[in-house]
């Protein structure tokens, strides 16, 4: 592909499509602009745009693509302003927002103006904000929803997955409001539910540091959302308004269930609860990103001694490998732990098994 290409707000996820294009289309030209020019000032250094604009209306009328990666509460404006601009004929505008059925009625606007809108989702991210946690390879294998409305000739929602194909991500179309369901379930109430389980485990350390100290893989693994963007969740949270409503309300009654079976103490029942999850989460895929992101774990076991995790790092960076994440999976009381250490890809772990297995005598495995 060849033309420029205008992002309009680059934080994580605008920089990191912008790291992905550049992959597949070494020749385009990278328009960049943001309100907060701190985030300019980094996507130029970090090359991540090629220029920056002074104003969304200089970007526009050069752009054959213009990607809208601002907040979801933002974008309806941004879209209102882009309607006001002199556009290419064949420019393609779409955007990367959380929420879809709020952005794409805001694109009537384009439409009515012959200007062809796509909505997009990349199904892919991180609790992380900003250009700097942007990553070339975040979207790899991951969903990356689009919601073309009726009317869009097919041939443009080609174009626009020619324009995104660095990012490797797996297109499907959606209805939005399918997306604004789909996406609540998986991704917007789980991010109320961390939140709640950080605000009960605060309010049990009652001013002790106890809970907090002892907070163990369990509660991170389930919270690590929690730490999240407040601003972009509450954004989230009001465009999808009726979605959480609906959601909170099947939540408690689910609670309800729950605390009914312990009233009874009906160990069955208790029991099927657990199973019945435990079958259906087994079965979402494990290595591969989706609708639920994972990364390329591998576990390692190790003595429980400090500057154990300093000295795995230590031989993984003498062979330059990359980690995104590591942790230890638990407390436990015997003198191993599990470390847990995350890729982004799966030849980076395999390499890394090679290189623990060279320096170490330590046991690794893709599983706990
Ligand atoms: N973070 C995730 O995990 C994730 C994943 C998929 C999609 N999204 C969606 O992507 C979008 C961006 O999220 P992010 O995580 O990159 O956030 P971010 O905070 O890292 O980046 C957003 C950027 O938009 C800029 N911005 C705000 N108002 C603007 C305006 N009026 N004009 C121009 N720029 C403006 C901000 O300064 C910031 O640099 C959101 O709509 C979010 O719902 C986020
Ligand atoms: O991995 C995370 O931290 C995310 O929360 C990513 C996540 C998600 O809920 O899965 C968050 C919001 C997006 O719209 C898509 C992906």
């Amino acid at each position: 592909m060849k033309g420029k290409v205008l992002l309009i707000g680059l934080g994580l996820i605008g920089g990191s499509l912008a790291l992905a294009m550049r992959r597949s289309h070494k020749d385009i030209i990278i328009m960049g602009y943001d309100v907060n020019k701190e985030q300019c000032r980094l996507a130029k250094k970090l090359q991540v745009i090629d220029e920056e604009c002074v104003t969304i209306e200089d970007g526009a009328k050069e752009a054959d693509l213009v990607i809208i990666a601002t907040p979801v509460n933002i974008t309806p404006s941004i879209i209102a302003t882009l309607a006001n601009c002199t556009l290419k004929e064949n420019v393609i505008v779409t955007d990367v927002g959380s929420t879809k059925q709020k952005i794409v009625k805001a694109s009537t606007i384009l439409r009515e103006n012959g200007i062809t809108f796509i909505g997009g989702h990349p199904m892919a991210g991180s609790h992380k904000s900003g250009v700097i946690a942007a990553k070339e390879r975040l979207f790899e294998n991951a969903f990356y929803l689009l919601t073309p409305t009726d009317g869009i000739p097919m041939e443009k929602v080609e174009q626009l997955k020619e324009w995104l194909a660095g990012t490797n991500a797996k297109f499907l179309h959606i209805s939005p409001k399918e997306h604004d369901y789909i996406t609540g379930v998986i991704s917007h109430f789980p991010h109320i539910i961390a939140a709640s389980l950080v605000h009960q485990a605060e309010q049990a350390n009652n001013g002790k540091n106890l809970v907090n100290r002892l907070a163990a893989g369990g509660f991170r693994d389930i919270t690590r959302i929690a730490s999240s963007s407040p601003d972009m969740w509450r954004d989230i949270l009001l465009h999808n308004k009726d979605v959480m409503l609906r959601l909170l309300s099947e939540w408690r009654q689910e609670m309800e269930r729950v605390e009914q079976l312990l009233h009874e103490e009906n160990e069955t029942g208790i029991y099927d609860y657990f199973f019945q999850a435990k079958e259906t989460r087994d079965q979402l895929p494990t290595n591969k990103k989706g609708a639920i992101h994972s990364f390329y774990d591998l576990f390692v076991d190790v003595p429980d001694y400090p500057g154990v995790i300093s000295e795995i790092t230590g031989y993984l960076a003498i062979e330059d490998i990359s980690i995104t994440n590591i942790r230890i999976l638990e407390t436990r009381e015997d003198i191993y732990g599990v470390l847990v250490i995350s890729f982004q890809t799966d030849d980076d772990r395999k390499r890394a098994v090679h290189c623990i297995e060279h320096y170490t005598d330590y046991m690794t495995s893709f599983g706990p």
